[in-house]
């Protein structure tokens, strides 16, 4: 299913259907590309928690479309019954996972939204509701796209960018974030090549960026994530671009555990290393990025992954879904206001959501 020039994802991440949401299934790529939809928001937690849907954006507008899916049939008369409902929901939505801000910031705005309009009547203000959770996938589009516009201008013809995980339009409503700047870089005439780490354990890079960019026509070659280091060493990467899941405000980033490897790594063969998140990833009211919440994940996960048993049963695991690459090691921060530069107290303090 490759498409040619501007890169468009053949169905919407994650959309409102008549009632349902319908969500691309990332567990199935690249094998098997999929829409699902969940009716309730039982489902939409286990599509959350099980990275259908993933990304620290993407599950953003999962929440916001979860949490109005979870009080869609609601039989409330009043506010404060209709709020009460809400708040059971957003709570559960927000135990699905704890490291992307972009989940609980998006909970809090429908929340914030229902509270300004509590004198509606009940279906009314649903209505509402879901007007809100379309709006915030119609603003992370046009984010995406800016952050795609301000990060083009690093990089120049002939580049070749390394990238850990996945921060493409899967990650996001639609354009990713990243990925955005791969994708306009490359719409805008520029010869650039990518080198995708695979990234273990869940292979979002090997199943989704390399996916996504070759559907772009983007040239991309994908390695181990143990070999990052060599193809800096054998000078073939100009500079490196993730994503991010919250950005504190001296600019300490969580990201996909291995970031950091990444991170480190290109400050000892002196290569630019930038972060590509909309405003909605900044978490400005963590000074540091110590108190950024580290997802556990399933031991399985790392010792069956996908089916095949690679480690021995019963095996001791320890696999943390994120780290975070401290603020010095960040050359700067691309958001859709422009690139952040240190010191990022003060850069990203005038960008914040
Ligand atoms: C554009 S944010 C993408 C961000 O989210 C990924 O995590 P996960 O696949 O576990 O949701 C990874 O950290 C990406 O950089």
């Amino acid at each position: 299913m490759a498409t040619k020039g501007r890169r468009k994802m053949p169905i919407p991440t994650i959309e409102w259907v008549d009632g349902r949401i319908h969500l691309i299934d990332q567990t199935l790529l690249p094998n098997e590309f999929k829409q699902i939809y969940c009716d309730d928001v039982e489902s939409v937690w286990e599509a959350i928690k099980s990275l259908r849907v993933r990304g620290a954006p993407a599950i953003g507008i999962a929440g916001a479309l979860g949490a109005v899916l979870g009080i869609w049939k609601s039989k409330a008369t009043n506010y404060p019954d209709f709020a009460a409902e809400l708040k059971k929901v957003t709570d559960y939505l927000a135990t699905s996972r704890p490291t992307a801000v972009n989940l609980f910031w998006a909970l809090t705005r429908i929340e914030q939204t229902a509270e300004k309009h509590k004198d509606l009547e009940i279906e009314q203000l649903k209505g509402v509701l879901l007007d809100e959770a379309q709006n915030i996938i119609e603003e992370d589009r046009a984010r995406c796209r800016a952050i795609g516009q301000h990060g083009l201008n690093l990089l120049r013809n002939g580049d070749t960018i390394l990238t850990h995980c996945n921060a493409g339009g899967l990650a996001t409503s639609d354009y990713g974030t990243a990925l955005a700047v791969m994708f306009s870089a490359h719409e805008s005439g520029k010869n650039i090549s990518v080198y995708a780490d695979e990234t273990r354990p869940l292979l979002q890079g090997a199943r989704l960026t390399a996916w996504e960019l070759m559907q772009a026509g983007i040239d991309v070659t994908l390695i181990c994530d143990n070999m990052a280091a060599q193809v800096m060493k054998e000078g073939k990467i100009q500079c490196a671009i993730v994503g991010a899941d919250r950005i504190a405000a001296n600019g300490d980033t969580a990201n996909k555990i291995g970031t950091y490897n990444v991170a480190i790594l290109a400050k000892v063969h002196d290569i630019p290393f930038y972060v590509a998140a909309p405003t909605s990833t900044l978490d400005l009211s963590l000074k540091t990025g110590d108190l950024i919440p580290i997802e556990q994940r399933a031991a399985e996960e790392v010792t069956e992954g996908f089916g095949s048993r690679t480690a021995p049963e019963g095996v001791k695991v320890y696999s943390p879904a994120f780290d975070v690459t401290p603020a010095h090691l960040i050359t700067a921060i691309i958001t859709e206001k422009g690139i952040a530069h240190p010191p990022y107290e003060e850069s990203l303090a005038s960008q914040g959501d």
